[in-house]
Order: C-alpha cells, then structure tokens, then sequence
C-alpha cells in the first residue's frame, strides 16, 4: 500500500522537518511548503488526502487546490485557523489533538507568569547594556506564591495550570461560557474575575464572541498593575488597548505567546513595550510535547488511511 500523502502547511525548516520525519517513522509521504506564502501552500496540496495546520492559518481558498483532501488535521486545539465550515461542507473530516500539548502551555504560561511579576526581562536586559539594579525594583517585582490568578477558560490547558498554581499557594478564580465545574470551587463571572486578579490568563479559543475580549474596557477593570498572560491566541486581545494600558501604567505587564498578526510585523510597538515577555508562537515548542503532538495526528491519519474511525473526541463537527 502506498503512504499516505499529507501536506503540511508550515514552512519548518530542515531540521524540523527531519524530526517530523523520525517521529512519523517515514509510515507518511509528507510534503512541506516552500514558504508560508499561499501560493506556495497550495502548490504542495494538489495530489494529498490529508493536510496539517499548525499555526500559520489556512485560508478556505486553499480547499481549492486540495481536491482530494479527506481529513484536515489541527496540530493542536484551537481551530479558528482551519476553514471548517467550508472543509465539513465537502465533506472532508475535520479533526485536532485535544489536551495533548496542556502539559507544556500549563509549563510555558507559568514561566510566562514569573518572567512577569518578577521583571525577569528588564533585569536581564540591564545586565546586558551594563546597567545594574532597576531603580523602584522592590516596589515594581511581585512573587507569583500567594497571588490572586484569573483563568478565563477552564479547559485543558487552564485545568495543568491550575495544578501548578496550587504549588504557590495562589487564589485561583476561573470563568467559562458553560459556567462552574462542580467541585471546582473559584468560578466568577469574566468582570469580577477580571477586576479582582493580579495576573490575568487566557485560555480560551478565539471565536467572533471571543474576539478583543481584552479590550479598552477590560483593561481599565484590571488592578492596578496587574499583568496579561496569553498563550492562547492573539486575536483575544485588543493589542492597540493592550499597549496603550502598559504604556499609562494601567497595568504591569504582559506575557505573550501568540498575536494578531503572526508573526508580529518587525516594527510593532509592542516590541517596545514595558514589562512584556514576548515569545514567538512557540508554548508547544518542545521536544517533548512534539512527541505527543505529532504522535496523535499522524495516528489519525494513519488509521483514517487505514479505514478505521477516529476518537469522536478528537472530531471538529461546527
Ligand atoms: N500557544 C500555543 O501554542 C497554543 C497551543 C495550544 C492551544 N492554544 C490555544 O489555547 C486555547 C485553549 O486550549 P485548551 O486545550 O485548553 O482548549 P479546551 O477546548 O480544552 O478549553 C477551552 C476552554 O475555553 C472555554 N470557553 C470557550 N468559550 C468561552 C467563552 N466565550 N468565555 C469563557 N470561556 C470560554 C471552554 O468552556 C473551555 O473551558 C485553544 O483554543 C488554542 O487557541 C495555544
Ligand atoms: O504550537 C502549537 O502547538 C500550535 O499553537 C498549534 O497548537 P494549537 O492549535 O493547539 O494552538
């Protein structure tokens, strides 16, 4: 039997694509984009059954060049980067891996978290310029043990996160659309949740609902001084208020793993931003979670290619 051709739609580089190779133990004929151009996407998608999104989003228009396409794969969970609506409509199955890279978001958000409240990056960067010490710096740091987290989201990642919190002794709060979790306790509505946290972090899907939760608005209801985390993606956040709230003080800090646009253009102010911790896209990027990421949607694709039906669990169905 042939393999399965898949297509990749990320343009990694040798080295990643030589681990991808060595995970999927060459079971899968997969191809790889020139560049993240859609051009070049689509150039890679004419002859596969299968394709995966990572975290460069794939346009519906490209179902165009992938005629056919049978099961479309989310590397991860979050979705808004897959045309699904389009792809279901072909009838093409439309799946992802959830809770599989929870373990290292909940590892790269509480990093994030201490980088943060402990102005880890400016006291790197004074070392690095031959500075010394911050002046204020007893006022400005803040321990993450004993602080007050918001987690807005309380799905897999949120649930890892809240597990480490507890090793610092935090007051966790949590908010969902679907309301408390029985025996959770610390569920608040997104205002009161917002209003009473010192660190604020995101753990929900980006959605038309969800888009610029983090707004003027929200951001004038945080705590003086209280810090953003997001790992979960850009689109959440209202970046013009974001800056405009670091820059007044308003709050005291941000951690950011993801943006709207990625990746974020070379001269975006937010890179000039105080107290921010910006990492590029890359809260799944380990060796680890890698393993059990490509693990599971090269699973999927080889029992789909084998005939069999996947976990209902790991099927995207609107
Ligand atoms: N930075 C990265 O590399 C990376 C990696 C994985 C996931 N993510 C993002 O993190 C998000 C969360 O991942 P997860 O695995 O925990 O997902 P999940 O599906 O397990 O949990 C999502 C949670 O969000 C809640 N939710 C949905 N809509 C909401 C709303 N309007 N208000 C409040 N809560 C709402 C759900 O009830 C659920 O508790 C994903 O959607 C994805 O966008 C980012
Ligand atoms: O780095 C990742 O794993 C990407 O974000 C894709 O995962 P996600 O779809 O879960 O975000």
């Amino acid at each position: 039997m042939s393999r399965p051709r898949v297509a990749l739609l990320e343009a990694f580089g040798p080295e990643m694509q030589q681990t991808v190779e060595r995970l999927t133990g060459g079971v899968l004929d997969i191809r790889y984009p020139a560049s993240n151009d859609e051009a070049d996407r689509a150039a890679i998608l004419h002859d596969v059954d299968y394709a995966v999104v990572r975290a460069v989003k794939m346009p519906p228009v490209l179902l165009d060049a992938a005629p056919n396409l049978k099961l479309l794969h989310q590397w991860g969970t979050g979705t808004d980067g897959l045309p699904v609506a389009e792809a279901l409509a072909r009838g093409i199955t439309v799946a992802r891996s959830p809770g599989r890279n929870a373990p290292s978001l909940a590892d790269h958000t509480l990093g994030l978290m201490i980088a943060v409240l402990k102005r880890l990056c400016v006291g790197d960067a004074r070392v690095r310029a031959g500075e010394w010490l911050e002046p204020g710096i007893y006022d400005k740091g803040r321990d993450l043990t004993g602080a007050r987290v918001g987690l807005v989201g309380y799905g897999a990642i949120a649930k890892e996160v809240a597990k480490r919190l507890a090793g610092f002794s935090c007051e966790v709060t949590y908010t969902r659309a679907s309301g408390p979790i029985e025996g959770v306790p610390g569920f608040l509505s997104l205002d009161d949740l917002i209003s009473g946290a010192d660190v604020v972090s995101l753990h929900l899907p980006l959605t038309p609902e969800t888009r610029h939760l983090m707004n003027a608005q929200t951001f004038a209801r945080m705590r003086p001084g209280a810090v953003l985390i997001n790992t979960a993606r850009g689109g959440l956040v209202d970046q013009e208020a974001l800056l405009a709230a670091l820059e007044s003080g308003q709050i005291g800090g941000a951690g950011l793993d993801v943006f709207d646009p990625e990746p974020l253009p070379a001269e975006h102010p937010l890179r000039r931003a105080p107290n921010t911790v910006l990492t590029p896209h890359m809260g799944g990027g380990t060796r680890d979670n890698l393993a059990r990421i490509v693990g599971h949607w090269s699973g999927n694709v080889t029992a789909h290619a084998a005939g069999r039906e996947l976990d209902p669990r790991d099927l995207v169905t609107g």
